[in-house]
């Protein structure tokens, strides 16, 4: 496995708090974590410094074998690491052109844009929506056609942040089973959360964030339980 990124000494404040200090986070490339943790560990706002939407500050950020800088955010990397709210906002128009939307803003259009966006429909099972204003969608219709939003853009990185919060029943599980197969497309995905049926996806590794830190833990079922 090929480090995709790699981060040294990533620090966050907030006044006189210190949130973290990470002194190494690495995810490698086609590759799926958890990121789990106490409420108020810093796991959202690890995300967003990632995604370039809060800053944060290290020593040294390589991303696919380049140096770069965290700050200010590099523009390039914001179609390559993609972060999905947990509570997504969407524009009050149709399922079909939010999914699109950010085709078009990068210049895809015609048939190429209806036939991803048809794409992304299908894959989030959405078919019976497309036309519908997302605020009148569940809230498990809503994180589907978010990450269907997010996955057509076909980042390196997707970052989950608690996509099953706030589910439950079918809803949770139409969520569930749609991760899998954004690891089929060789996405590296980092999902915050702590629902235990994401923790214990196949092949799934873990990270706690705890006290500042970054802990790499054992997959689900290899070495220990511990949640
Ligand atoms: N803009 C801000 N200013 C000051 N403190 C903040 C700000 N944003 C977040 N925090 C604090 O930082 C801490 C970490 O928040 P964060 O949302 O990243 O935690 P989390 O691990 O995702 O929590 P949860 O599991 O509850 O979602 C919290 O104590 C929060 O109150």
């Amino acid at each position: 496995m090929s480090a995709l990124l790699t981060i040294r000494g990533l620090h966050k404040r907030y006044g006189e708090r210190q949130l973290f200090n990470i002194d190494t986070l690495t995810l490698d490339a086609a590759s799926a974590y958890v990121l789990t943790g106490v409420n108020g560990a810093g796991k959202s706002t690890l995300l967003r410094i990632l995604a370039g939407l809060e800053r944060g500050d290290c020593d040294s950020f390589e991303f696919d074998g380049k140096l770069l800088r965290l700050h200010p955010y590099p523009r390039e990397l914001r179609c390559d690491i993609v972060y999905v709210h947990q509570h997504p906002i969407m524009f009050s128009t149709s399922v079909a052109e939010n999914i699109g939307f950010g085709l078009r803003a990068r210049g895809m259009h015609g048939a190429a844009l209806a036939q991803a966006v048809d794409r992304a429909i299908e894959w989030a099972g959405m078919e019976h929506a497309r036309d519908t204003d997302p605020a009148r969608l569940s809230g498990g219709e809503k994180q589907r056609v978010a990450l269907a939003r997010a996955k057509v853009l076909r980042p390196r990185v997707l970052l989950l942040d608690e996509p099953t919060a706030n589910l439950d029943g079918p809803a949770r599980e139409q969520v569930i089973a749609l991760i899998p197969t954004l690891l089929e497309a060789g996405t590296t995905v980092v999902m915050a959360c702590h629902d235990r049926d994401l923790i214990g996806l196949p092949g799934v590794r873990r990270l706690k964030l705890r006290d500042g830190h970054i802990e790499y833990r054992p997959q689900k079922g290899e070495h220990d339980e511990t949640p």
